[in-house]
Formats: C-alpha cells, sequence, structure tokens
C-alpha cells in the first residue's frame, strides 16, 4: 500500500507544471547521437506522448547525422565536415533528405503513431516552413555547398497541426528562394522555430548530461549557464564542436521571448519527465544572467 501512496506523491508533484504547461508548446530537438539505442528511443517517445495527453503540445525537430554518415559509407563516399557543418554537393544533399526526410523521420512519426498519439512528420520543404538562404564563406575553399540557415520561418502548417491534434516531427531542410534544397544544422532549426512558434520551452536531448565546465569531466555538469558565461566558453573552447548551435539556439530563443531553453541528456531514461514534472530538473538551463 505505501509503494502505491508514494506513486500517488510523485503524481501530485507534477500537478503545478501540469497547470503551468496546459496546452504550451515545446519544442524539443531530438539529437542524431541519442538514436542509436532502440529502449532508450521508446522511453523517449513515452515521454513526448505523455506530454501530448497531458496537455502540452511537444513539436519535434530530429537531427541524423550519425545516420547520414552511415549510408554515406555505405554508398562509399567520404563524409566532411567544415565547423561542425557538414560539406553538402548535390548528391550528398540527396543522400541528407532521403536519411532524414524518409528514413528518420517517419520512424519517429511511426513511433509516436504506435503509441496511440497521432504525428505528422515534415521537413522544412512542407507548407512553406523554412525559407532558408546558402551559408555564404569568405573563403572558397570553406564553400559547403547545399548548407542553409534559417531564413524565415512560416510556422502556420506546425500551427495547424498542433490545432488539429497532431505532434508535428519536422526533418531540418529547408528551401532556398531558388527552389534548392538546402541542409540545415537541426539545432538552428529546433532553436529558429521555438522563436517563430513562440514557444514555452526549447529542450535539446544530446548524449552528455548538460554543459561542462571541461568537456571531457563528467563531474563539470553546470546546471545554469548565463549568455556572458557562454560567449566566455566559446571563446575560450570550453564549449566546441557540437554544443555550440545548441547554446546559440537557447541564446536566441531566450532573447527572443521562449522562457526556458535545456541541454539534457538523451541517454538515460525519460529525461523530458524528470526535467518538466519534477522540482530537481537535470541537465543545463540557459538564462540571461
Ligand atoms: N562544454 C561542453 N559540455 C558538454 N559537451 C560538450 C561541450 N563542448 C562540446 N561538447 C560536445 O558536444 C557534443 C554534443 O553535440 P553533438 O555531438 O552535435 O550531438 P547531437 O547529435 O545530439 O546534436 C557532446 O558529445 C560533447 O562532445
Ligand atoms: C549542415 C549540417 O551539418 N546538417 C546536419 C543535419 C543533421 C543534424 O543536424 O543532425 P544532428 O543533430 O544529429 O547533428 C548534417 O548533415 O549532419
Amino acid at each position: 500500500m505505501e509503494e502505491l501512496i508514494e506513486k500517488a506523491y510523485i503524481l501530485i508533484e507534477a500537478l503545478p507544471y501540469f497547470k503551468d504547461y496546459y496546452g504550451k508548446t515545446f519544442v524539443i530537438k531530438y539529437g542524431g547521437s541519442i538514436m542509436a539505442d532502440e529502449k532508450l528511443k521508446k522511453n523517449l517517445i513515452e515521454d513526448i506522448t505523455l506530454l501530448k495527453y497531458v496537455g502540452i503540445n511537444p513539436v519535434v525537430v530530429h537531427g541524423g547525422g550519425p545516420a547520414i554518415n552511415k549510408t554515406l559509407d555505405r554508398l562509399n563516399i567520404k563524409a566532411n565536415f567544415v565547423d561542425g557543418l557538414r560539406v553538402t554537393d548535390k548528391e550528398t544533399m540527396e543522400i541528407v533528405e532521403m536519411v532524414l526526410s524518409a528514413q528518420i523521420n517517419k520512424e519517429i512519426v511511426s513511433l509516436i503513431n504506435q503509441m496511440q498519439a497521432s504525428a505528422v512528420g515534415i521537413s522544412g520543404k512542407d507548407g512553406n516552413l523554412i525559407k532558408a538562404v546558402k551559408k555564404t564563406f569568405e573563403a572558397p575553399e570553406k564553400d559547403l555547398g547545399f548548407v542553409g540557415e534559417v531564413d524565415k520561418i512560416n510556422p502556420k502548417i506546425v500551427e495547424q497541426l498542433i490545432e488539429d491534434g497532431y505532434i508535428p516531427v519536422i526533418a531540418p531542410i529547408g528551401v532556398s528562394e531558388k527552389g534548392e534544397t538546402l541542409n540545415i544544422n537541426a539545432d538552428s532549426v529546433a532553436g529558429e522555430l521555438a522563436v517563430a512558434l513562440k514557444a514555452e520551452k526549447l529542450i535539446y536531448l544530446t548524449d552528455v548530461d548538460g554543459i561542462r565546465y571541461d568537456p571531457e569531466d563528467e563531474d563539470s555538469r553546470v546546471s545554469k549557464l548565463t549568455f556572458a558565461e557562454i560567449d566566455e566558453w566559446i571563446a575560450k573552447k570550453k564549449i566546441k564542436g557540437g554544443m555550440v548551435p545548441k547554446v546559440k539556439g537557447c541564446k536566441h530563443a531566450v532573447d527572443s521571448g521562449v522562457l526556458r531553453t535545456h541541454i539534457l541528456n538523451g541517454l538515460v531514461p525519460h529525461p523530458l519527465l524528470l526535467e518538466i514534472f519534477t522540482d530537481q530538473g537535470v541537465g543545463t538551463m540557459i538564462i540571461k544572467e
């Protein structure tokens, strides 16, 4: 009996959060680095479905860098990166789009649908969701090809899906003015989308427990980080690689009215529930000051 009552207390602890977040939009970036483990994937899909059933509107933006690398490798095409962004020639772009839009996106959609929620998978091409511009570089050797950055988000399609009760699942692909398909870093898309949707929260799920003072030291996670600290840590290379677009996405979102932004470990079970519905919170929260 005691154990049962304990369960009731756990639910009651979550009550203020259920109330505060009812009807609010949360943008969740699902990183490619945490997609390998099937059990964790299932846990995460359960979390997202639970959010929907308690009245929150989750919007999923997914990555898939490792899966793209795997397919390129199978085709004997070398993956190249400059400053963490994939050099994307025409052939690579076709593979990126295939893996992100056809493979990963639809897998997430079908897992959510198996949980008796309804997900719809789209890319930035659908409903003109992501207008992008080709990234330009000062030096020709840094030309990344079909890599884009978000120029404008037209969130109508996503808002409509939310209104109709669906969980939107978004692949980070945009279209240029000229109609070119562009490969965009998924972290940047998540940040821009959170702003455009006026989301309550932006959450990055990745393969570390949050931001660390020393990326190699597991015990150096900080629970909060300010804008000034972010700038300093990037300059000193304490924040580097794939973490840079995440903290930049958080900064941009907070600056534009998103109330809370978090970086969480997607390699532990149920990180979303722990962060959203418990008093302790996990990971790192980005705050202005
Ligand atoms: N200060 C830092 N704290 C934690 N991780 C960091 C830091 N700086 C860089 N990183 C790196 O960022 C990685 C997460 O980014 P990334 O590999 O792009 O993952 P994802 O596929 O989830 O977007 C971590 O595995 C870690 O190696
Ligand atoms: C331009 C660029 O680098 N795009 C990324 C898009 C996928 C992504 O961002 O995936 P993760 O979140 O798993 O890293 C790529 O091609 O890998």
